[in-house]
């Protein structure tokens, strides 16, 4: 990438004044009256609650809202002085570059190599140059092998690497990244983070990125920005200072975990009188001949919570399908209350296993909030005075009151995240299968999401959580590890922490905790 080196002293590359921005039918804008700036060459962190506008806001930048919403703004966005509306659409998009926080909603084409061929032909480069290009970004992403895969068969975070591999072909001025490494592996999400840092280096390439959690990006930091819940501009300066200032935690903000422990919660003392609800034994499980999960033999105990770790395409997602019985394992058997998965009648299942896909629209079906947290309870003949009650509480407790006539679609990330939760909780479920419960929530909500979990926890409910959450995994009563189709690794998470060699094989990291006494006398706030 070689941009034209560009003076921020004369002009910043982004200018913000007083923007605002309104959805239809609300009264209160989710923007209110912005003003900031972007610089060429810089790296600006953009935080807040969920729901706070950080993706709307995100769109606007590039002049993809308010148009293609229902929504109307006021203000001014300039890039390089011109007025966003005087680019025409393409020009725009080729300077700014966007990821969205849902990368598989951006992909035109159905193979990984057709869509990056497809961003190399907007920025008009030779065909002949193309078959290069594209086998260096995916080596640099290490996706080489990824290639002739079809989009849809990708996993979470190979998905997510594949965007942003897409983004940086683009070599736009201006990559905007929302939750770039939300569904990466630990050490994927450093390497990421170390390559934008590269970049940055080596380009006068500015960055703007959304992202919960501060911590891994603070040494590459040069601004950061904090929208508050009423949409306006609470703080916009250096990270440290205001990290230290008491409105982050006030507001429900991730603060960095050195000023803050991540989870408030005492760990769990584990029962000992232990009933197995579920087991698998010896079972294997293979996507058109190519073996995901291979001779996986496992047991699950009442009221226990289990975290799954490992790292992007390790077969997370897909054994836990397996447990649901969304999917059928091609040898080994699989028990739950000591009948045979398949002998249970489907809705019986439903009723006792509660479900929540890594992609929570994967699982809306209907046009409210209201409606589809009361969907099964409806179906199960429950009174319309007692689905009433139950689902004013779930949207209570998940922070969702003022949005129960919204369409699901049109909810942010985290809200969408807390209502495809909510939607499984309608009945206690014995066993809750959570593919990354936290991912996109702030601070507040994941306390609160960790707190109901709890309560479940307590009345009986098993619980097994895929996570890339290391402060998470540490807060299981067990954790999983998968790597090469193979589960390597069962036992609490203290064990873990012990095997350094399964932690480098499955591209994990240590929690805070752990990761702080490791530091003790080190200078530096983190080391890559
Ligand atoms: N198309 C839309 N129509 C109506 N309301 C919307 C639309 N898109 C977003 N909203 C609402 O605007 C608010 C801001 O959403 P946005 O996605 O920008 O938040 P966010 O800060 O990115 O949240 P998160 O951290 O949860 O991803 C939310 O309350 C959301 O429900
Ligand atoms: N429908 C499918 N067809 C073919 N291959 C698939 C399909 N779904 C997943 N895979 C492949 O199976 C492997 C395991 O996928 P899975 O989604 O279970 O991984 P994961 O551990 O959950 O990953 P991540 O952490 O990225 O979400 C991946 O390599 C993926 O590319």
């Amino acid at each position: 990438m070689n941009h034209k080196p560009y003076n921020e002293t004369i002009q910043p590359l982004i200018q913000v004044n007083n923007f605002s921005l309104w959805y239809e039918n609300n009264e209160s804008p989710v923007l209110n009256n912005l003003t900031f700036s972007i610089y060429s060459n810089q790296i600006a962190l953009l935080m807040g609650t969920s729901g706070s506008g950080k993706s709307s806001l995100a769109l606007c930048l590039n002049g993809i809202y308010p148009e293609a919403v229902e929504g109307i703004s006021s203000g001014d966005i300039y890039f390089e002085g011109n007025h966003i509306t005087n680019y025409a659409k393409g020009e725009l998009s080729q300077n700014i570059g966007i990821v969205f926080q849902d990368p598989e909603s951006q992909f035109c084409m159905l193979t990984v190599e057709d869509e990056l061929a497809f961003t190399l032909e907007n920025r008009k480069v030779p065909s002949k140059e193309m078959p290069d290009r594209i086998k260096k970004i995916l080596q640099l992403m290490k996706m080489e092998s990824y290639m002739k895969r079809e989009l849809q068969e990708l996993s979470g975070g190979e998905k997510q690497k594949i965007a942003l591999a897409a983004v940086l072909l683009l070599e736009p001025k201006l990559i905007i990244l929302d939750e770039p490494t939300a569904n990466l592996d630990p050490i994927s999400s450093l390497e990421f983070i170390n390559l934008v840092h590269q970049i940055k280096q080596e380009t006068n390439t500015a960055f703007f990125i959304i992202d919960h959690q501060s911590d891994d990006w603070l040494p590459i930091l040069h601004r950061l920005l904090v929208l508050g819940k009423n949409g306006t501009l609470m703080a916009n300066g250096k990270p440290n200072e205001i990290f230290q200032d008491t409105i982050m935690e006030k507001e429900g903000i991730f603060l960095p975990k050195k000023y803050q422990e991540p989870y408030p919660f005492d760990k769990r003392l584990i029962k000992q009188e232990q009933r197995i609800i579920y087991s698998f034994e010896h079972v294997s499980f293979n996507y058109k001949g190519i073996g995901v999960l291979h001779d996986i033999n496992l047991e699950l105990f009442q009221g226990e919570m289990v975290a799954i770790v490992g790292q992007n395409g390790a077969g997370k997602s897909t054994l836990l399908q397996l447990m649901s019985g969304l999917l059928i394992p091609d040898s080994g058997e699989v028990t739950f209350y000591n009948k045979p998965l398949g002998a249970w009648k489907e809705n019986e299942l439903r009723s006792k296993i509660g479900f929540v896909f890594q992609n929570p629209e994967h699982q809306f079906i209907t046009d409210t909030v209201y409606d589809e947290i009361s969907f099964s309870m409806r179906l199960n003949g429950i009174s319309d005075e007692l689905i009433n009650h139950n689902v004013l509480k779930l949207l209570d407790q998940f922070n969702l009151t003022h949005l129960q006539h919204a369409n699901p679609f049109s909810l942010s990330g985290g809200q969408k995240r807390r209502l495809s939760v909510a939607t499984m909780l309608d009945e206690e479920p014995s066993l809750l299968l959570l593919d990354e419960p936290t991912f996109g929530q702030d601070a507040h909500n994941t306390r609160e999401m960790l707190a109901i979990l709890l309560q479940l926890l307590e009345s009986g409910t098993s619980i097994v959580m895929i996570t890339h959450d290391m402060d998470l995994a540490d807060f299981a009563d067990r954790i999983l590890v998968l790597d090469q189709q193979r589960l390597c690794f069962s036992g609490t998470p203290d064990e873990l922490w012990m095997q350094q060699d399964i932690i480098s094989k499955a591209r994990l990291r240590l929690p805070y905790r752990m990761e702080k006494q490791c530091r003790v006398g080190e200078q530096h706030d983190f080391v890559y």
